[in-house]
């Protein structure tokens, strides 16, 4: 069984507003958030290879920066798609070009903004999908979740079943792409996570424990916190 480990760094970041680059280029202590990210997956030596997916436009911009803080030979840039998973699957092509794919082969997938991924959950991803076709990192919903539409509260539901989703999300690859090729255009175009995607397939989905420190860097005010975590070196 081979495993890969695919960074998800071709977003605009359009929520972080009006920056100079994406949000994923942007500094976090002494390097960029996207290398910060890196250097927790070069760590671990189960993976046969380790795909940057970034924007078209930022190629060389990745490459410069990879090549100036990463010496592992495992890490390859390659270029994302216009929504996440069309990014996500991009990187599936590339594993199945250049390295062929086998059935048990499996992919760790990890959004670039979330640096503060730990050892543990790498591991623990890696070790569930070895066993299950699909691996979500989830933690607890903390707020009371509250589904609503136009102003109106449509549900509320029991918190003690509710989680947040963070990344990684890990998947046996041939499972993945038969669930991919199976979703219509409307399905394609409201996913906000790729282990719906095997959901909506009709997959079981197994779940791993996230850490509240693994957020994910989305707003000014996410970016505040993260700087704040590394300049005081919290450890939380
Ligand atoms: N076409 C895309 C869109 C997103 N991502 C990545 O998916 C991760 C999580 O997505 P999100 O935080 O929503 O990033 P953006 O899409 O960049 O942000 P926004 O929605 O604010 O534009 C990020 O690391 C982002 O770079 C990607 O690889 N390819
Ligand atoms: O907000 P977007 O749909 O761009 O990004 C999706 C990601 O937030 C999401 O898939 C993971 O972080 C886990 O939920």
């Amino acid at each position: 069984m081979t495993v890969y480990a695919q960074i998800l760094a071709g977003g605009k970041g359009t929520r972080m507003g009006n920056t100079a680059m994406p949000k994923q280029f942007l500094p976090l202590g002494k390097k960029p958030i996207l290398i910060q990210t890196i250097e927790k997956f070069v760590l671990e030596e189960r993976f046969k290879a380790i795909l940057v997916v970034c924007p078209v436009d930022w190629l060389t911009h990745t490459q410069d920066l990879v090549h100036k803080y990463v010496t592992d030979q495992r890490v390859v840039v390659i270029t994302g798609g216009a929504e996440r998973n069309d990014t996500l699957m991009n990187g599936i092509k590339y594993i199945e070009e250049n390295f062929g794919l086998q059935d048990d082969d499996a992919v760790v997938t990890h959004d670039a903004v979330r640096p503060f991924i730990t050892k543990r959950i790498i591991d623990d991803n890696i070790k569930a999908v070895m066993k299950y076709p699909a691996v979500d990192t989830v933690v607890p919903a903390i707020d009371t979740i509250v589904r609503g539409k136009d102003d109106q509260v449509e549900e509320i539901p029991i918190r003690d079943y509710m989680y947040q989703g963070q990344t990684p999300q890990s998947f046996n690859i041939k499972h993945l792409k038969a669930a991919f090729n199976q979703l219509t255009d409307q399905q394609k175009a409201i996913l906000s996570d790729s282990c719906k995607i095997c959901l909506l397939a009709g997959e079981a989905v197994h779940v791993v424990r996230g850490e509240l420190a693994n957020i994910k860097i989305t707003t000014p005010y996410d970016l505040k916190i993260a700087r704040a975590i590394i300049e005081t070196r919290v450890n939380i």
